[in-house]
């Protein structure tokens, strides 16, 4: 059976008491690099949780490798190296026997790629975890995550703490894990150059809910910021926006359809190409006026 769909989580819901994640519905592919936006608290990291099953939905399915937890949880986690930015080393362990504790966990655990890692992030094996810095945890936990020739590889935050030489060296590698044309990776970041460098696909998170799944180069080509008068707004300008914040000059709007605003504006707005941190700055805070699709 081939799955082109890595991940797949049908109608997922998981109620906190200040807190839900509604209704998701979300398809990784296969071969492809997704990266998972949102502002804080928005669900990204509950979602990571729901997909690694280390959290279960209140319903719902969940789908890793065309398997169900159920059944198969040994054989779905076999093939995921994953990332946190969070401490999940035990502190009183060197490295070293942090490593022998994981290894067995793996069938394809490789201790020459262990090594090469650990020679490369310059980490010292025989040194207790409590004394690494935070950086080199999270470059422990990712030469860990990249040992064992896993497919799917899931990131909350990882390059949260590392300093910007030892982010784009982790960019380079994620590159090249890429290269294979099998892996799958999905991560969460709050840093979005990051993502215009690695990501095929975003999907954007608010509050527990997914606003869209797209691939990033439609987003790069497609969305826009417009910037004119209020005399510009009316009911059939508006139409055109996702999201419209007024000023005293005037009004900056978010738009899905870069080509449609610069025919209806011409030279009387500003249009520019959106960033990602645009698109989530309009979309979280400005007058919502259209449905996203
Ligand atoms: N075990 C839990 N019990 C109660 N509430 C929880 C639990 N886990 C998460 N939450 C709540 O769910 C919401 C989403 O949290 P989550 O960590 O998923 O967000 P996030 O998008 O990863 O945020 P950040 O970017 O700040 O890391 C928060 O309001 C959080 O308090």
């Amino acid at each position: 059976m081939v799955v082109e769909h890595v991940i797949e989580l049908k109608n997922v819901n998981k109620s906190f008491d200040r807190f839900n994640v509604s209704d998701v519905k979300l398809q990784i592919k296969k071969g492809f690099v997704t990266g998972l936006i949102g502002s804080n608290g928005a669900g990204k990291s509950t979602l990571i949780k729901i997909i690694l099953n280390l959290m279960q939905p209140d319903s719902g399915e969940v789908r890793v490798f065309g398997m169900d937890y159920a059944n198969n949880e040994k054989s779905i986690k076999d093939r995921i190296g994953f990332v946190f930015s969070e401490d999940v080393l035990y502190d009183d362990l060197t490295l070293y026997d942090q490593k022998k504790l994981i290894a067995p966990c793996y069938t394809q655990w490789d201790h020459s790629v262990f090594r090469q890692y650990c020679d490369k992030f310059e980490l010292p094996l025989k040194q207790k975890l409590k004394s690494f810095s935070k950086g080199m945890k999270v470059k422990a936990t990712l030469a860990i995550a990249l040992s064992h020739h896993a497919d799917l590889f899931i990131m909350d935050e990882p390059t949260a703490g590392l300093d910007p030489v030892f982010r784009r060296e982790f960019l380079d590698i994620m590159h090249d894990i890429m290269l294979d044309g099998n892996k799958t990776i999905v991560l969460s970041t709050h840093i979005m150059s990051d993502l215009s460098s690695i990501a095929d696909f975003i999907t954007y998170i608010q509050k527990g809910r997914i606003v869209f799944s797209k691939e990033m180069h439609e987003i790069e080509e497609n969305y826009a910021i417009v910037r004119g008068g209020i005399e510009l707004l009316d009911r059939d300008t508006e139409q055109y926006f996702l999201s419209i914040k007024k000023t005293s000059a005037g009004f900056e709007a978010l738009s899905p359809d870069i080509k449609t605003v610069e025919k209806l504006f011409g030279t009387e707005a500003v249009i520019e190409k959106a960033s990602l941190e645009d698109i989530m700055y309009y979309l979280q805070g400005g007058t919502k006026v259209a449905a996203v699709d």
